[in-house]
This record gives structure tokens, C-alpha cells and sequence, in this order.
């Protein structure tokens, strides 16, 4: 990763946290495994400015939810231009205004289903990203959670098999219905179960702490039972879903040093609503021995 000045999230020379600091009693510090790695989120940081300049912005930092409104030929430039490495964005969610949020799940949408998957993958391609996040969508009526689950099953596997030809790994995230009301996969344990069901190894977690602490809490027992099985991860603070700071519930050093101890290796997503601006809000990546300005 490159080490420029106005980059917040460089992790060159972080201090070590002193063995035993904030671990939970039954796990070892190893020294020699990395520390997390930190990616903005250009959907919800640096907001600021256009999307085409976020990019410098948060150069280094790579990360976006819904690139469309660029063609990928030029999300392509803008990623190659500033150094960056897009650790993950969303398949396209149907109509968002309209208050769709993904077609995995949705009966009767398997062929945009498939088409959105495609479109996805000309940006994967043209990005070298390597993770596509498919949302499930929103399914109001409980009578109709069998079919959908059925559909979703299905979608995702053939989502998972057509992306594995292409080298990119398909990731399902829960996400609390306070934020998204109807949205159809909830809880963090709900998706394991997806992925029990579907089965292929091409399908992964997106472990997003902020929806994971609302909705269902257990955050180490869930970190301890399925990292292998996640694939991304995203942070924000509650309640408010702002900066990881101290400001909330959540213990970010005793998270960040949990997942370093057992060895995560992925992107960790700043998918937070700075309380002021982006910059400002950085103080917070100081207390991780990041380069914050
Ligand atoms: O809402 C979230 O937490 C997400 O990560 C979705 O990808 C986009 O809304
Ligand atoms: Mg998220």
C-alpha cells in the first residue's frame, strides 16, 4: 500500500499493542500476524465532494458501495490513478429510490437478478476487485419469506458459480431492520445459515459490526465462530453509526485486537456518517497508530 501524506489510513508504522493490553484471557498475542486493515467507505466518507473526487480523497483507503453512476472504465482510471484497491462494492440493488435494496431475494427478478450480476462484473473486472456484495432486498410480507428464501438460495448460488469464474467472491451481509426496514437477511446468525445452505465456497460473510450489535449482539462469540467464513468487514459506531471512536457501545480496541489476535487478514470498511467532516471525524484512526491528518 502506498504511504501518501494526505492518506488517513496508511498502516505503516503502528505501534504493536503491548502484549495482553486489551485481549480477552484465552486468546495469545502473536506477533507476527497483521494488524487490521482499514478502507473508506466513498458512499458514506468524503461526501463532500462529487464522487469522482472522493477518490483522491481517500486514495489508498479503497472502498465504495455503488460505483454506477461512473462507467467502469472510468471507476477503472479512478482507481488506478490514485493508487487505490477496492476491496469491495455492491452488485447493482434494483431501484434504490424507489426502496429497493438488492434482488437476490425477489421472486420473478431472477434474470435482472443475473443481468445485475454481469454489470457487476465489467466493473470487478475493470477494478481488479475481488469482492461483490449481493443484497438480498426487502420482503415486507412474512407469507412470502418461504419463496424468497428459496429464490435467494438459488440466486446466490448461481452467483457464487458464475463469479468464482471470474475470480471474485460473492459476500451476503445482514443488516438491522431499523436502518432497512423489510430488509429480508437480518441477523448475523440467519446468514450463516444461508451459507450452510447454499453451500459453495465462493460464498462469504460481510460481518458489518454496526448491524450485528443492533440486531443481535455477540459480537466475539460470532467473530470467534465464523472468521473463517468472513470475508469483509465494516465498522461504525452505536448508536448514531458514526466514527469507531469511544463515543458509543462499542470497544473498538478490544475488536480490532480481537480479530488482529485471530489472524484477519481482510479490509476492515469505514462505513460511518462522519459526525462533522470526514477529516475531522479521522482523530479516531490516531488511536490505531494510523497516519489520520
Ligand atoms: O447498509 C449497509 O450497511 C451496507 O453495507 C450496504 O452494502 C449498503 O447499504
Ligand atoms: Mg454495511
Amino acid at each position: 500500500m502506498r504511504a501518501d501524506p494526505i492518506v488517513p489510513f496508511t498502516p505503516g508504522g503502528r505501534e504493536r499493542a503491548a502484549p495482553g493490553s486489551c485481549l480477552p484471557p484465552r486468546l495469545t498475542f502473536v506477533q507476527d500476524i497483521p494488524m487490521p486493515r482499514f478502507a473508506a467507505n466513498l458512499s458514506t466518507l468524503f461526501t463532500d465532494r462529487p464522487l469522482e473526487e472522493r477518490f483522491k480523497a481517500a486514495a489508498a483507503c479503497g472502498f465504495i458501495q455503488f460505483p454506477y453512476a461512473l462507467l467502469p472504465e472510468r471507476v477503472g482510471d479512478l482507481v488506478a490513478m490514485n493508487g487505490l484497491e477496492l476491496a469491495v462494492f455492491n452488485a447493482p440493488p434494483g431501484d434504490w429510490a424507489a426502496g429497493e435494496r438488492g434482488l437476490a431475494a425477489l421472486p420473478g427478478r431472477e434474470e435482472e437478478f443475473r443481468d445485475s450480476i454481469e454489470l457487476a462484473l465489467t466493473y470487478t473486472d475493470l477494478t481488479d476487485c475481488f469482492r461483490l456484495h449481493v443484497m438480498a432486498g426487502v420482503v415486507e410480507d412474512e407469507d412470502l419469506w418461504p419463496e424468497a428464501l428459496d429464490t435467494y438460495t438459488a440466486n446466490l448460488a448461481w452467483a457464487a458459480e458464475r463469479c468464482a469464474e471470474e475470480d471474485v467472491k460473492v459476500v451476503i451481509e445482514a443488516i438491522n431492520t431499523g436502518d432497512m426496514p423489510g430488509y429480508f437477511l437480518q441477523r448475523p446468525d440467519d446468514a450463516v445459515q444461508v451459507l450452510e445452505a447454499v453451500d459453495h465456497d465462493n460464498l462469504a460473510l460481510l460481518y458489518d459490526l454496526y448491524h450485528a450489535q443492533i440486531i443481535q449482539g455477540g459480537l466475539t462469540d460470532f467473530i470467534e465462530t465464523h472468521l473463517e467464513n468472513i470475508a469483509h468487514i465494516q465498522v461504525a459506531q452505536v448508536p448514531g453509526r458514526h466514527e469507531p471512536d469511544q463515543g458509543g457501545e462499542i470497544n473498538w480496541p478490544y475488536l480490532f485486537t480481537l480479530l488482529d489476535a485471530h489472524g484477519y487478514s481482510g479490509w476492515i470498511g469505514c462505513e460511518y456518517l462522519p459526525r462533522t467532516t470526514t477529516e475531522a471525524g479521522l482523530r479516531w484512526a490516531r488511536d490505531f497508530g494510523l497516519s489520520a491528518p
